[in-house]
């Protein structure tokens, strides 16, 4: 299905519609977005595993100041209320923060707002909008990354299309997500929304995370390689990088 949201941008206060988004899943996350910063709100989990995250993706990215002093430009897609984006900026990069969730971009601006990024350090926009729409003016980023995303939209596939074809020659993308297994389905959905209650029940729908296997097929056949991979475990003292990928996992692709 085709639909035009360049118009649906313009109107402050509606969400991105476009052939990736599914609007159930974005009107999820808009209502969360005023507790998003809140350490133990209903992004706890993000907030618990973003240290790792940000750490690894720097590790898989390039450097954030290249020949000549040029800053890397990153793209953080589905970058919510912009936890990752402005770790990403602090450590030095040109990042662009997009959602498709008006929302959660407002709440990016205002922690930014309240927390300005050093002088002398990366910079950050925000953008609310489709990443088709980004792609259709032509735009072109270092590397991308876009983390616990894949598993809300509505075809993964044409989704990492639609983002290899926004990375530069030889960039990365840097993926985090959830594997579909019968330990996910036990840990991340009924233990944390229906147990523990860590997340708002009907955050995930199991279904939709995807197997390593499979985010290796959908880079394939968007042009892409998986350059590697490591499963990302919580425990006492934080979450940790293990070769455990049977939940939580995060990987490389890398451009041509
Ligand atoms: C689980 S949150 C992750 C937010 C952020 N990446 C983080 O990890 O801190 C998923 C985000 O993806 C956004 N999203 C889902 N589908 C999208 C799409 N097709 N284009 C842009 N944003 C999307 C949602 O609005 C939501 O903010």
């Amino acid at each position: 299905m085709q639909v035009n949201d360049t118009s649906r941008h313009a109107m402050p206060g509606a969400d991105a519609v476009s052939d990736s988004v599914a609007p159930d899943e974005i009107a999820r996350f808009s209502a969360l977005a005023d507790r998003w910063w809140d350490p133990s709100g209903p992004m706890r989990p993000l907030h618990a595993m973003n240290g790792l995250r940000l750490d690894w993706t720097r590790r898989h990215l390039p450097a954030p100041l290249g020949a000549g002093g040029r800053r890397a430009r990153v793209l953080d897609v589905g970058c919510g209320a912009g936890l990752a984006s402005e770790g990403l900026a602090r450590m030095g990069y040109d990042v662009l923060g997009l959602d498709a969730s008006e929302a959660a971009i407002a709440a990016a601006r205002r922690h930014l707002d309240a927390h300005p990024l050093p002088p002398d350090g990366g910079m950050l926009a925000y953008r609310a909008g489709s990443a088709e729409a980004l792609l259709a003016e032509g735009a072109r980023f270092d590397a991308i990354t876009a983390l616990e995303v894949i598993e809300h939209v509505t075809d993964p596939a044409a989704f990492l299309r639609l983002l290899a074809g926004m990375v530069a020659p030889g960039g990365r993308i840097v993926v985090s997500t959830l594997n579909r297994t019968w330990r996910s389905l036990a840990t991340a959905k009924i233990g944390a929304e229906y147990v523990l209650r860590l997340l708002p029940a009907g955050t995930h729908e199991w279904r939709k995370f995807i197997t390593p296997a499979e985010l290796g097929t959908f880079a394939g056949q968007a042009g892409l390689r998986v350059s590697d991979t490591a499963g990302m475990v919580p425990g006492i003292g934080g979450w940790r990088e293990s070769r455990d990928l049977s939940v939580n996992y995060i990987a490389c692709l890398a451009a041509p």
